[in-house]
């Protein structure tokens, strides 16, 4: 079996490049620089050693825990039916026969949803698929109302998308049903009588059929909504959970219970033997859809040593091996920050204020080339990458010109970015830009009247207040494997293009016209040995605090 690494026949040399220690003034270089001293002292026929396969670094291929991620779930959902009416009469010593005293239904569970920073994947809820709640439970006597029916709260990943496919009311239904037959526009017919409807009333036991065919039952009170309906979210629901919410949302509440029998007292029937049933519950189904809101995203291509990457930087068992497409789905790491002091590393934090704990990095399957084609895995996964608040391209420095690496990955990316915009434009409305004549003068100059259609963003000017573009997004080079020999020169030749590309000699890799403007920085690391990875964390903090 061919070696998993090549085998090292140099030193760390092409690692240590002599540069950094020139460039090394600011103290966030420190481990790479101690690093670096550490080298020195040894000989120069000294062999570094990779870590032996079987570490966390360097695993077999088989060592890996595979994450369970869905990024993509559709579920049913059953808001709670409501409990039914009672009928029942006081009964105490010397009253033989008592008033109505039947306690009214609960109603049923309400169904929330909650997106809560703990969670990553959509796989529970694609698991259990339909979500019930509880119904209320009936009424009872001596007026006692029926218990609620428990709520379900759906907790997703901040950044999932909700959509509604589908919404089945009963109680909306039945109003409907109830004009059509009435044939009027309020669905009351006040000429009655009223026959019973078994899915409507609830009958004391002892009526007989023939009581029924005789009895006149009241007008059934029409469709009523629980108050908390008033305050669920409208449909059809369209939501996008960008931040973690401190209270959960209504999205459907729990039916109303049925109404016990003292509500049907009247002087012809002061004993009324009915009561109602409970509404049934509505039906919604939805779409779930997560972008992942990572911290960071890592771009490279196929085989770059992403997922190395990541188990370097966190406790991730994502999985590693010396071939393309190691990686089918996401994997998401986070990066505790503690200087083992009990102390936060950093004095960043999270856009709410809170001190920031941790970031995370989603590593993503390869792009290959014309991967916005949907080659390779196609550009399913680079929806991941448009949401990541800062963009770490990750570049084998053993695998070719580095800058043409990076410049093909921003190629991919650019494109998919011009083809979203391309379908956002399809999808917003045009804008008409017209300029009538407006005075005979005008007219008499052989003026054209104009008509100018433009649509929101350009990929030009893609800059919209509320979905900044992907070039806009802070971003930084990994070049990594460079402990591997003949990597140095390739290093120093991403970092004259990335000089150039900083000082403006060179155009932005993307393409496009307002980039973002700050720093960017080609950081060497050799994640296989953990070597320089403390520096990505130092730079990402730095980009993620701006
Ligand atoms: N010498 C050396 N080898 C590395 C380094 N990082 C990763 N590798 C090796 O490169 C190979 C690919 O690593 P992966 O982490 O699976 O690469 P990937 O980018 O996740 O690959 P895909 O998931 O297929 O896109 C593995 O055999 C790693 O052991 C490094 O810093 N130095
Ligand atoms: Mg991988």
């Amino acid at each position: 079996m061919p070696p998993r690494c090549p085998t090292l026949q140099g030193t760390l040399a092409p690692f240590l490049y002599p540069f950094l220690i020139s460039n090394a003034t600011k103290s966030s270089v420190r481990p790479i620089f101690n690093c670096i001293r550490r080298y020195e002292s040894t000989s120069v026929e000294s062999v570094q050693q990779l870590p032996e396969e079987g570490s966390h670094l360097n695993p077999p291929p088989t060592d890996y825990s595979r994450t369970i991620f869905t990024d993509r779930a559709t579920v049913t959902l059953y808001a709670g039916a409501g409990g039914h009416g009672c009928i029942s009469f006081l009964r105490e010593k010397y009253i033989a026969a008592g008033p109505a005293n039947g306690g009214d239904g609960g109603s049923g569970g309400n169904i929330y949803i909650q997106a809560v920073r703990g969670e990553t994947s959509l796989h529970k809820l694609a698991r259990r698929n339909i979500l019930k709640a509880r119904r209320g439970k009936n009424g009872q006597g001596k007026a006692r109302g029926g218990e609620r029916g428990d709520d379900i709260v759906l907790q997703v990943p901040v950044g999932t998308v909700v959509r509604e496919i589908e919404r089945i009311n009963p109680v909306a239904i039945e109003e409907q049903r109830l004009k059509l037959e009435a044939g009027k526009e309020d669905g009351v017919d006040a000429s009655g009588p009223w026959k019973w409807s078994q899915d409507k009333w609830l009958l004391y036991p002892a009526t007989t059929p023939e009581d029924i065919a005789t009895a006149e039952f009241p007008s059934l009170p029409r469709g009523r909504k629980s108050a908390l309906a008033m305050s669920q979210v409208k449909a059809p629901i369209s939501l996008d959970l960008t931040v973690p919410m401190e209270t959960p949302l209504l999205l459907a509440a729990g039916a109303i219970g049925g109404l016990g029998n003292p509500h049907f007292v009247t002087k012809t029937v002061p004993r009324p033997k009915f009561a109602t049933k409970g509404e049934q519950g509505v039906k919604i189904t939805l779409e779930l859809e997560l972008k992942l809101l990572a911290d960071v995203g890592l771009v490279g291509l196929p085989n770059a040593g992403k997922s190395t990457l990541l188990r370097a930087m966190s406790k991730s068992r994502a999985r590693v091996g010396n071939w393309a497409f190691t990686t089918l789905q996401p994997n998401i790491g986070t990066v505790v920050l503690d200087n083992h002091k009990g102390r936060p590393l950093s004095q960043a934090k999270y856009g709410d204020g809170e001190p920031r704990t941790n970031f995370t990095i989603a590593d993503i399957p390869g792009l290959v080339q014309d991967a916005h084609l949907d080659r390779g895995l196609g550009i399913s996964f680079l929806r991941h990458v448009e949401r990541a608040r800062v963009l770490a391209f990750v570049i084998d420095l053993n695998a070719g010109d580095a800058v043409e690496a990076l410049k093909g990955l921003w190629k991919e990316v650019g494109e998919y970015e011009r083809m979203k915009i391309e379908e956002q434009k399809e999808q917003s409305d045009p804008i008409v830009h017209w300029s009538p004549f407006t005075s005979v003068e005008d007219a008499l100059a052989n003026r054209q009247e104009t008509i100018a259609v433009t649509s929101g963003p350009t990929f030009e000017t893609p800059l919209a207040p509320a979905a900044p573009s992907i070039a806009g997004k802070p971003w930084f080079v990994v070049a990594t494997k460079a402990d591997l020999p003949g990597t140095k020169e390739n290093f120093e030749a991403l970092t004259a293009y990335l000089e150039l590309v900083n000082s403006g000699g060179e155009e932005h890799p993307s393409g496009q016209q307002k980039p973002w403007e700050g720093k960017v920085e080609g950081i060497p690391i050799s994640a296989i040995n953990g070597h320089g990875v403390e520096r990505i964390t130092e730079w990402t903090i730095g980009l993620l605090d701006d």
